[in-house]
């Protein structure tokens, strides 16, 4: 039997999504590799899979791919797009879902304006649960990546961020500081790496080289990472619209322990089938 999947996106950043509670997968590294391929496969930067939940306060469980094979602990702009995904496929009805991932519970809205509001949890400040590796927890950290020393703030979505401001997105190294940053040995897992220009206290711009992926149109963990480096850092009020390549996401953040609450768009593109064999 021929697995069906949905293909979704969020700002740019796309995804191949799959049923596996009426459906069997066996998402190994090499599957997930496969299928995300753009010339062998379907074609995505993660793989989203929606499974029954474990966790008595979930509705589902939500688990995540990089195209690179690696299971990762959240993906923001998956979230809007599982969400959406389980009430197209009659999963779940009704306008909010509370997802189960790695990270801890994630609670989405689907909102009548056909917005996603997404409550994206606390995010994680101390360097040794990034992780990071840190003498101690500060606002701004130095680093030296690619032979230049930077000062750069480290957050945890669930998943690590690392963000470096910079004058104008469109002139920022991404395509050669952003693999030094995604494999930096301070961080030992790795991490994503946003590129964040300050506009005004309400605005930015925000490229991110995406851990497991490489730079990608849209990074909703990221963009909630770097509203809360541009929060801590007094270069942003509380709500804050960021711009990415693929589009706009509007954060807000009141500060420690607090949720950072993200609003944007989700949708799908086609569904289809895997032909068997296919991977
Ligand atoms: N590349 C990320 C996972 C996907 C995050 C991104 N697609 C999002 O929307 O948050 C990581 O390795 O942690």
């Amino acid at each position: 039997m021929s697995l069906a999947f949905t293909k979704m996106q969020g700002l740019g950043n796309d995804f191949v999504v799959f049923d596996a509670i009426n459906q069997s997968l066996d998402p190994t590294p090499a599957w997930i590799r496969r299928i995300a391929d753009r010339r062998y496969g379907v074609g995505c930067d993660q793989v989203l899979v929606a499974e029954a939940a474990r966790r008595p306060d979930a509705d589902f469980r939500y688990r995540i791919w990089n195209a690179d094979g690696h299971e990762v602990e959240h993906c923001g702009n998956g979230v809007r797009c599982l969400a959406r995904f389980l009430r197209d496929q009659g999963l779940h009805r009704g306008g909010h879902v509370s997802l189960e991932t790695d990270a801890g519970l994630t609670r989405v809205e689907l909102m009548d304006d056909g917005r996603v509001r997404v409550d994206m949890g606390a995010p994680i400040l101390e360097p040794s649960a990034i992780p990071f590796e840190a003498a101690e927890r500060r606002i701004q950290y130095e680093l030296t990546a690619a032979g230049v020393n930077h000062d750069v703030a480290a957050v945890s979505m669930g998943n690590p961020h690392v963000i470096l401001r910079v004058d104008d997105v469109e002139t920022a190294p991404v395509a050669t500081l952003g693999p030094a940053l995604e494999s930096h040995p301070r961080f030992p897992n790795r991490v994503n790496a946003g590129f964040l220009a300050v506009d005004s206290r309400s605005r930015g711009h925000l490229r991110v080289y995406e851990r497991g992926v490489g730079e990608t149109p849209a990074c909703g963990t990221g963009a909630c990472a770097a509203a809360v480096a541009g929060i801590l850092n007094d270069w942003f009020d509380p709500t804050v619209t960021l711009s990415l390549t693929g589009g706009e996401l509007v954060l807000h953040w009141q500060g420690e322990g607090q949720p950072v609450w993200m609003t944007g768009p989700a949708d799908t593109v086609f569904e289809g089938r895997l032909a068997t064999g296919a991977t």
